[in-house]
C-alpha cells in the first residue's frame, strides 16, 4: 500500500470522527490539562505497514480549531508535511494497531482510572467480578471476571511502547498506566468508546467497591 493511496475523504472522514469523539469525551472532562490523545487508522492495515490519523500533541482537546489532527505511519512518522506534532504518546498507538489490528485507539485520563491504577499496582490489573458491563468487551458468561492490565508509566514513551505486547490480554481491549491513564480500543471508533466508556464505569464501581469492602 502507498500512503498516497489515502483518499481526501477517507482522511476527512476519520479527522470528522475524531471530532466528534473528542467533543464528546471532552464535555464529560475526560481531557483535563491537555491531557489524552485519540486516533482512528485510515487506509489498509497490514501489521507492517498502515496509517492512523492522530491528534496533535498539546492541543487542548476541548476546543476545536483546523488544526487538530494529522495522519502518521506505522513508526508514527507524519505522512504529510502540516507543521503539527503527532500526540507525544503516537508510539503506543503504533504499538496497539500493529498488535491487535484495531481500528481505532482512545486514551483519557480520569481520576478513577489514576485511583484504581495505584489501588491495583501491585497486583498489575484490575480485577471486577461479575459487574453486567462487562458485556460491553463481548464476554457473555454469567458472573464473568476479568483482570483488566496495568503498565508502569515512564517519562520516556518508547519505554511504555515496548511493554505494550507483554501487557495485553485476550478480550479485553485495553491497558491501564499506572496514575497515568486509560488506553481503550476498538473494530472502530463506535466499539472503542462503547469500551471506553465501560472502563471508566468499571474502574469507578472497582474503587468504591473496594472502599466498601474495607
Ligand atoms: C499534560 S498531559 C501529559 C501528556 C499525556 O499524558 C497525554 O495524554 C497528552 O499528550 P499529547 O502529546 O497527546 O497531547
Ligand atoms: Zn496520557
Amino acid at each position: 500500500m502507498s500512503f498516497s493511496a489515502i483518499r481526501l475523504e477517507e482522511k476527512q472522514q476519520a479527522f470528522a470522527e475524531l471530532r466528534e469523539i473528542k467533543t464528546l469525551l471532552a464535555a464529560r472532562g475526560w481531557f483535563p490539562g491537555t491531557s489524552g490523545n485519540l486516533s482512528i487508522r485510515t487506509g489498509e492495515f497490514s501489521p507492517e505497514q498502515f496509517a492512523f490519523a492522530i491528534t496533535a500533541s498539546g492541543k487542548d482537546k476541548s476546543v476545536n480549531t483546523p488544526s487538530d489532527y494529522l495522519l502518521v505511519d506505522q513508526s508514527g512518522q507524519p505522512i504529510e508535511t502540516t507543521g503539527l506534532k503527532p500526540s507525544a504518546e503516537t508510539l503506543i498507538h503504533c504499538e496497539i494497531y500493529r498488535l491487535t489490528g484495531c481500528g481505532a485507539i482512545f486514551h483519557v485520563h480520569t481520576v478513577f482510572n489514576n485511583l484504581v491504577s495505584e489501588l491495583y499496582a501491585e497486583r498489575g490489573s484490575v480485577p471486577v467480578d461479575g459487574v453486567e458491563l462487562i458485556k460491553a468487551f463481548n464476554i457473555w458468561e454469567e458472573e464473568a471476571h476479568i483482570d483488566i492490565p496495568i503498565l508502569p508509566n515512564y517519562a520516556e514513551i518508547p519505554r511504555i511502547a515496548e511493554l505494550v505486547e507483554g501487557a495485553i490480554v485476550p478480550r479485553i481491549p485495553g491497558i491501564l498506566l499506572r496514575k497515568h491513564g486509560i488506553y481503550a480500543w476498538g473494530a472502530n471508533a463506535f466499539e472503542a468508546k462503547r469500551h471506553l466508556e465501560a472502563f471508566e464505569f468499571l474502574f469507578e464501581y472497582a474503587y468504591r467497591w473496594a472502599l466498601l469492602k474495607k
